[in-house]
């Protein structure tokens, strides 16, 4: 049996290239950026105006001037205007470039105008009072958006504002979901005494849609000429296979022995972990990787995190946000295997905490629910004490 890392490292040596798309920037939404995203412009592009009221020069203001003769306006989205004289102002709008001879804007909350003449209710007025001058965010030609960044609304507004209509994404695989098990029936289906309802598909599928990938979804039952017939039609469509059950020394469990029948290499079968032992990885020499993860609600979830999402951040040249978190309390486990605690985060102080969820066994899906992420505790050591540091694998369930 291979470690944990022994099994990351096989999966991570087994990552696909995936190419570079082109997609409208809407669609773009969830993908990975395939380009960094550079300022056209300076960010604002021009001296902006962030309150509505007058512009002035504030020399006359310093001079001791309050009321000012309304010259013009100066509307958003029109061309630049000059203030004549400095003994007068320019009506401003937010978004308006500030006029040229002006560099003070003055609230509207803040004046009495009366006659066209402004007068300024405010002992002081400093250079550039609600101006949001240009090029302070950003200078043009600056990269706004590393390649690799996951595509979300504030990118998506970035990308819209310096004129990306277009975004180059990485392709994202062709996932099939399948579960397997003549205990299954669908969701709409009323149980018999002895069948449960699938619910391992839909979590993982729901889990695929947080990465952006529309999964298709299928299901085999416990017979192999059944199980081959229905794998052969997936073989050819799909870079990924993603099985929930049969893969472990059940009379029944026929899923390893079909797919290798059917060409798979294993690359692994079985890590020293708890939960989610019988993993199963292995690929085809159509490209196709297989992940077969036991059947286990718990164990299902655990390898597709840990195993599956390494796999495509790998491929998809992304990289995870790393998080330590503080165990908060005693843990003994003896058994010479990682052991994946599911845990809930807590803020106390400075801290970020790491509380254990409990959970009966890696069937309670229940309380899987109460988890953030998990950490895994190495298979070298038996005692873990309170107040130790881990990284947690965050998910969102
Ligand atoms: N003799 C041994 N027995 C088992 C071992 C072992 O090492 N030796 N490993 C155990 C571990 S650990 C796990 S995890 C499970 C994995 O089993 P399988 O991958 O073969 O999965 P199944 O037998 O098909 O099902 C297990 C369990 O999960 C339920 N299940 C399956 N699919 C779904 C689904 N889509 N939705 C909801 N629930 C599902 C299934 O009904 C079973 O209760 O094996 C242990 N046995
Ligand atoms: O993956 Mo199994 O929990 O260890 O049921
Ligand atoms: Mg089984």
């Amino acid at each position: 049996m291979i470690s944990v890392q022994e099994a990351l490292s096989l999966v991570v040596s087994h990552k696909k290239d995936l190419s570079i798309e082109t997609v409208d920037l809407l669609q773009s939404y969830k993908r990975i950026l395939a380009q960094p995203v550079k300022a056209d412009r300076d960010f604002p592009p021009f001296h902006r105006v962030t309150m509505d009221g007058i512009a002035i020069n504030s020399t006359a203001f310093e001079q001791g001037q309050r009321s000012f003769t309304i010259e013009a306006i100066q509307p958003a989205g029109s061309p630049q205007i000059q203030l004549q004289s400095a003994q007068n102002c320019i009506e401003v709008m937010t978004g308006a470039m500030l006029p040229v001879n002006t560099n003070a804007v003055i609230r509207y909350e803040d004046l009495t105008i009366e006659n066209q003449v402004a007068t300024i209710n405010l002992d002081t007025v400093t250079t550039y009072q609600n101006v949001h001058l240009q090029g302070t965010d950003e200078k043009a030609g600056n990269v706004l958006v590393q390649a690799g960044e996951q595509i979300t609304p504030a990118i998506i507004a970035i990308m819209a504002s310096v004129g990306l209509a277009e975004v180059q994404v990485y392709r994202l695989p062709k996932v099939a979901v399948c579960s397997t098990g003549d205990e299954l029936v669908t969701v709409t289906e009323q149980p018999q005494a002895h069948q449960i309802r699938q619910s391992n598909s839909y979590m993982l599928l729901a889990a695929l849609k947080q990465e952006g990938i529309l999964a298709n979804s299928y299901y085999l039952p416990d017979e192999p000429n059944a199980m081959i017939a229905q794998l052969l039609s997936m073989l050819q469509q799909y870079d990924v296979l993603l099985f929930s059950g049969a893969v472990s020394k059940g009379k029944f469990d026929f899923l390893p022995q079909v797919l290798q029948q059917l060409g798979m290499q294993t690359i692994f079968h079985s890590i020293a972990q708890k939960p989610g032992k019988p993993l199963l990885f292995g690929k085809f020499n159509t490209g196709a990787v297989v992940f077969g993860c036991p059947g286990n609600p718990v164990s299902t979830w655990v390898c597709y995190q840990l195993y599956f999402r390494t796999w495509l951040y790998v491929s998809l040249q992304q990289k995870p946000k790393p998080v330590i978190a503080t165990l908060t309390k005693d843990i003994v486990f003896k058994p010479a295997l990682t052991q994946h605690v599911l845990v809930k985060l807590k803020q106390v102080d400075e801290k970020l905490m790491a509380e254990p969820v409990d959970t009966s066994t890696s069937g309670d899906m229940v309380n899987l629910m109460q988890a953030e992420g998990f950490i895994s505790l190495p298979a070298e050591q038996t005692h873990f004490s309170a107040g130790s540091l881990f990284p947690v694998l965050l998910f969102d369930n």
